[in-house]
């Protein structure tokens, strides 16, 4: 048992859209779906679920949301978004940042509360999972990791969110797939080329009832 508990209204989200999109071809915060952009989905569904959110782009990305850019240089992959957040959550301030990607349309809608309910402590992260796969990218992050987020990129040349992940103590926090009127579908389902973008248009029919 623990004393331990995340208050989940207190916590902020940020939407990772920092990467190239280099196998979609054209940035994905702005590809279509369903006659909305993929930035505007993942926004709907982590707007209930937060009290403020940022996304995580080198320019503007409109929505009159704050964009925080990464702070460590070169296009250092998902870790170097996570910091971006982890730094503008300290400086609300807020204790933890709640991460996604910007091209999973279809994440829970109880992530947050799911991901806050797991930790135990406060230094803990929790990340979530679906059959058996840890998603990294949707992480609930403290805040006060961020300096030592910075320090490990310095040292770890490869940069992988696990590899960092191996540095704390993490709770990983399974979620169920989502029937459909199709088959089932993973929640973490995410759009990485023009074929997963035809796929994601059949899930989203297969959803509307
Ligand atoms: N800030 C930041 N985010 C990144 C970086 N690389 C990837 N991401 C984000 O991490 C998440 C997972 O990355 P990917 O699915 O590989 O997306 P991507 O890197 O844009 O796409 P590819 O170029 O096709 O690999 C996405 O939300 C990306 O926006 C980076 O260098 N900086
Ligand atoms: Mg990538």
């Amino acid at each position: 048992m623990t004393d331990f508990v995340l208050d989940q209204s207190t916590i902020p989200g940020v939407v990772l859209a920092g990467g190239r999109s280099s196998r979609m071809g054209r940035d994905k915060a702005g590809v279509t779906l369903g006659g909305r952009s993929l930035l505007s989905h993942v926004l709907t569904r982590l707007a209930p679920q937060t009290v403020e959110i940022a996304v995580n782009a080198d320019t503007a990305v409109g929505h009159d949301l704050p964009v925080v850019s990464d702070r460590i240089r070169g296009k250092a992959g998902p870790m170097a978004g996570i910091h971006a957040a982890m730094v503008y959550g300290a400086g609300l301030p807020a204790t933890h940042v709640v991460t996604v990607s910007v091209d999973c349309p279809f994440f829970p809608s109880d992530l947050v509360s799911r991901l806050a309910n797991a930790v135990s402590h406060p230094e803990q992260i929790a990340i979530a999972a679906s059959e058996g796969r840890s998603h990294p990218v949707f992480g609930l992050w403290p805040t006060a990791l961020a300096g030592d987020l910075q320090g490990w990129v310095r040292i770890d040349e490869k940069r992988r969110v696990r590899d960092f992940l191996l540095r704390h103590d993490v709770t990983e926090v399974p979620f169920p797939l989502h029937p459909t009127r199709a088959s089932v579908l993973d929640p973490f389902f995410n759009i990485n080329t023009p074929d997963d973008l035809i796929e994601a248009e059949r899930w989203l029919e297969a959803l509307r009832t």
